[in-house]
């Protein structure tokens, strides 16, 4: 008799806002179903941070065909850096409050539709990101978005409302840095490195980055009048950022970004797809790793 196909799901049973029995029915539907359409599936909660890379790691290992990753961008990223570069797939059940990655790929935000496609779902092969050696598959960035990622990380509740309330009050103590990015030097408000085009909640910072073209959109926000937050904002969530006068964006396979830390406010801030990351020394080396991901589809 064929052996049947492995899929895994892995569960944050902290991510986003369904209770844990809430997770439990999920995590049972998701091995009904899976068992019905001919899988041998499995289900496992993480107990810790990073446990998601150890468990997906462990899955390429054993051959799984399908890893889930349930949960929000960190969840998915922890899950996703360990399936890089292997023959194992990865779904995305997303369902923190961003979702970057899966709006950027037009998948279902449901967590129940989002279990179906990627049990039908097709391989697909992605590109992904490195920031120094932190994998990223939405984005990576550094200025204003490194500041808010660094204040969100802070606050004891998360979830939208919060990440707004962070944005806004970061907005009026933030001082645009120096960078030198391949040894030019530039005064930026941000710089994003976007494999996805955007942070997530539809937060469109690279309108038309392409996730398998082997290329980042390096995207630079230049200061700008404190008048001019509010259009900038709105042509963020309108997908329209690439029309203002103060964001200039390019595609590129690698990058070298420095800081001087003798001017600089602080250590250099970074975030690979939200999660803050503090660089000591004030240098980001940014890379893609081409058609290094297969994602279902
Ligand atoms: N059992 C656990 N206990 C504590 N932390 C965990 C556990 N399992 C996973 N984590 C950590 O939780 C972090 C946040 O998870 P994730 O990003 O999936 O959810 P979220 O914060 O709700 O979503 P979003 O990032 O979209 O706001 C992950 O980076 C992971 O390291």
């Amino acid at each position: 008799m064929a052996q049947l196909s492995a899929v895994l799901a892995i569960i944050n049973p902290l991510s986003g806002t369904l209770s844990i029995a809430q997770k439990t029915r999920l995590r049972d539907t998701f091995l009904q179903r899976a068992e019905g359409m001919g899988f041998a599936p499995e289900a496992i909660f993480t107990d810790y941070p990073g446990h998601a890379t150890e468990l997906a790691t462990a899955a390429v290992t054993r051959g799984v065909s399908r890893v889930l990753a349930v949960g929000g961008d960190g969840t998915i990223n922890e899950t996703a850096r360990a399936l890089r570069r292997s023959a194992s797939v990865l779904g995305i059940v997303p369902m923190g409050s961003g979702n970057g990655l899966a709006r950027h790929l037009g998948l279902p935000l449901h967590p129940l539709k989002a279990i179906d496609r990627a049990l039908a779902g097709r391989p697909v092969v992605i590109d992904s990101g490195e920031i120094n050696e932190h994998a990223f598959f939405c984005t990576a960035g550094l200025g204003f978005e490194a500041y808010v990622a660094h204040q969100f990380a802070l606050q004891p509740v998360r979830g939208l409302p919060t990440y707004l309330r962070t944005a806004f009050r970061s907005f009026w103590s933030y001082q645009p840095d120096r960078y030198w990015i391949d040894g030019e030097e530039r005064r930026l408000f941000s710089l994003s490195f976007a494999n996805a085009g955007q942070f997530g909640n539809n937060a469109w910072v690279a309108p038309t980055a392409n996730i398998a073209d082997g290329k980042l959109e390096q995207c630079e926000i230049r200061p700008f009048p404190a008048q001019t937050g509010a259009l900038l904002t709105w042509r963020l969530f309108n997908k329209s950022l690439n029309l203002s006068p103060y964001w200039q964006g390019r595609s590129v396979t690698k990058a070298s970004v420095r800081v001087d830390l003798q001017t600089h406010r602080g250590p250099l801030l970074i975030h690979a797809d939200g999660e803050p990351i503090t660089i000591p020394d004030g240098q980001a080396e940014v890379r893609v790793l081409p058609g290094s991901l297969l994602v279902l589809l």
